[in-house]
């Protein structure tokens, strides 16, 4: 790495606090210049945090960390945060296995006041703080830092709605407000954010910045909102005041003259305190300000160079299949509608949003809303079609059980990220959702083995009278074709891919690849169970009387999951043989590359062959 000497004489926020404030500005450019090197070499959240250098220092350096709590919101923006609190060297482990996380984790700093990484819990969780500080009679600040993507979900709402309701509760939310989600965002409150930037942003927030240098406490343009009040006008600042917040800005967050002194005002009130604060995504990396999108999340890339686009020519990701699949299912069925909870890119539904954009729905972080949506529409006779991550869904338990299952709706759940996700770690891998779909009446609930299995399930799905879940894995599969035409599969029918002895692989998924592997080195059968619910129970029968041991492979966690499924059936048969269920730990998987981590787990081939000698050695 270059050298930071502005950097290097910061082991802790203690350090920055004894910085002149002069230091400060030179000091955010080699922080800048940091991120986008480390992140360049790492992989990471890059935008978010380019855009957030400014506000981590000024945070840092006015308030008592980690006395004060500073509560992040998503937490995919604390890279700064973590080079501020001792963690610059072990930047370079970022997302790596063994390494730190790229989110904000309590056992790994006593800086990350809370672990977070599914957006919008902010507000409550300083909330807490705020009142165990109140209840001992501590004097310390919370503060929740919320981005205007994460502010769009109805958990912060109902923290604001508690919030404004505790008087004396000192908690500071800040709004950073970059007019950008991961894709632009959407929905009402966007436009009441926009409204107060009638013409340039910056410029907005420059001019209300200079009035709030002048003011102490900095109460920007009161006489203004009394009139918006008169007229009924909902701007930022009145609808956050009739919350119960004192709402203060907007400033510009990339200006630390006009951010340290408003914090530092707003450190002495009490009670509710709510500052808005304007950024740039990318801000200072030309490549990310004009393309924030792209820069969101990146893999390793030349920093000088930027992203290149793709050669082509590579197998699909199953993200990629299911997006064609729309795409042309929506072509011949006018009934079917896409939604998503602010996932466009990462769930393939660009091409869709651009070629039916009347069918497109992108509903904002918003996952519970997107379900109960859906089965609206469900009832009036569409089809919908909810692209969502399979860690995403855990939002959204009770919608899909009360909304849409208990009615037997017709509603499709393309659930991506099914196993384990990889660098972004415990927080994102979709390790539950076979376990908690499986136990809800009227699912079905299909895992393709390959790539054309996906689009053939997904078919199957929406031809399907009543609520159902296609699940796939991040990334790409065994880079099976793709044929265009599109069959519905037999419901509830696994099919056998190899014929062995003695042991019977029942492969659900991704792991359908490792059984084969696993299946030709042990002589052993093969079948892709293709059906998690209904269970092909006929094919387990079958196989149950015919082998000494079934041994069941999935990457979801082995309590409650697929292979417990397989159990239940063979509970129930006269000739039981000894059975092996293997599947994900009964603790959090770490981040790392898929491969270490699925290795980790003992769901590699070498592992699964070395837990089945454990169980049945071959000279037994
Ligand atoms: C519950 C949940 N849904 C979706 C996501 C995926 N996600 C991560 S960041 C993000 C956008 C957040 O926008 P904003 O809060 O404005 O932060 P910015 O990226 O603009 O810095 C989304 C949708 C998530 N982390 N959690
Ligand atoms: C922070 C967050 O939730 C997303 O940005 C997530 O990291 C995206 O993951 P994928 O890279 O799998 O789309
Ligand atoms: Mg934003």
């Amino acid at each position: 790495m270059s050298s930071y000497p502005l950097l290097e004489r910061i082991g802790n926020p203690a350090d920055l606090r004894a910085f002149d404030r002069r230091e400060l500005h030179p000091l955010a450019d080699e922080l800048r210049a940091f991120l986008i090197e480390s992140v360049s070499k790492t992989g990471g959240h890059l935008s978010s945090n380019l855009g957030t250098v400014e506000l981590t220092i000024a945070l840092h350096y006015v308030f008592d960390t980690p006395e004060d709590r500073i509560v992040w919101d998503v937490g995919h923006q604390t890279y700064g945060h973590k080079v501020l609190t001792g963690r610059r060297q072990a930047m370079t482990g970022l997302r790596r296995w063994e390494g730190i996380s790229g989110f904000p984790r309590r056992c790994e700093s006593e800086y990350d006041t809370f672990g977070t990484a599914h957006s919008s819990t902010s507000i409550s969780a300083a909330l807490g703080m705020a009142v165990a500080a109140r209840a001992r009679g501590e004097e310390r600040r919370a503060i929740a830092v919320i981005g205007d993507g994460a502010m769009s979900a109805g958990m912060a709402f109902e923290a604001l709605n508690n919030a404004g309701d505790i008087a004396d509760a000192n908690l500071l939310v800040i709004l950073n407000d970059n007019e950008m989600s991961i894709s632009p965002p959407v929905g009402a409150l966007t436009k009441i954010l926009a409204r107060l930037m009638s013409g340039s942003t910056f410029h907005a927030a420059r001019r209300a910045g200079e009035k709030v240098l002048g003011v102490a406490p900095p109460m920007l343009d009161f006489a203004r909102r009394v009139e918006e009040h008169v007229k009924g006008l909902i701007t930022p600042g009145t609808l956050f005041e009739e919350f119960g917040f004192r709402y203060y800005g907007p400033i510009d967050g990339h200006d630390l003259e006009a951010l340290i002194p408003t914090l530092q005002n707003l450190r002495r009130l009490k009670g509710p305190q709510f500052l808005h604060v304007i950024t740039r995504k990318g801000q200072g990396y030309k490549l990310a300000e004009a393309d924030p999108v792209l820069y969101h999340g990146v893999s390793q890339f030349d920093h000088t160079a930027g992203i290149q686009s793709g050669k082509g020519g590579e197998k699909p990701t199953y993200t990629q299949v299911f997006g064609d699949w729309l795409c042309d299912m929506a072509a011949v069925d006018p009934q079917i509608v896409g939604i998503t909870p602010a996932m466009r890119e990462g769930s393939g539904l660009v091409r869709f949003a651009q070629e039916f954009p009347e069918r497109y729905f992108d509903v904002g972080i918003a996952e519970q809303h997107a379900l109960t949506f859906a089965a609206g529409l469900a009832c009036e006779g569409y089809k919908p079609v909810v692209a969502i991550y399979s860690t995403f869904l855990q939002r959204a338990y009770d919608q899909l059980i009360h909304d849409i299952a208990l009615q037997n709706l017709r509603v499709v759940l393309a659930i991506d990220r099914g196993g384990l996700v990889g660098a972004d770690g415990a927080t994102h891998h979709g390790a539950f959702d076979l376990s908690f779909l499986l136990c809800v009446p009227n699912m079905l609930i299909m895992t393709p083995a390959n790539e054309n299995e996906c689009r053939q399930m997904l078919y199957t799905a929406v031809c399907h009278d009543g609520p159902s879940a296609v699940r796939y894995p991040r990334g790409g599969g065994p880079g099976v074709a793709v044929e265009p035409a599109m069959q519905a599969l037999p419901v509830g029918r696994g099919k056998i891919h190899r014929h062995g002895k003695r042991i019977a692989l029942l492969a659900f998924g991704s792991l359908v690849q490792t059984a084969e592997t696993v299946g030709e080195r042990l002589d052993a059968t093969v079948a892709n169970m293709r059906f998690v619910k209904p269970l092909d129970e006929a094919l387990v029968a079958e196989l149950a009387a015919s082998h000494e041991l079934l041994v069941t492979l999935e990457e979801n966690a082995v309590i409650g999951g697929a292979g417990s499924e397989v159990a239940r059936v063979v509970d129930q048969l006269p000739q039981r043989p000894r059975m092996l269920r293997l599947g994900l730990p009964d603790r959090f998987i770490d981040h790392g590359d898929q491969t270490q981590l699925l290795r980790s787990v003992g769901l590699d081939v070498d592992g699964v062959l070395a837990a089945i000698e454990g169980t049945y050695p071959a000279n037994s």
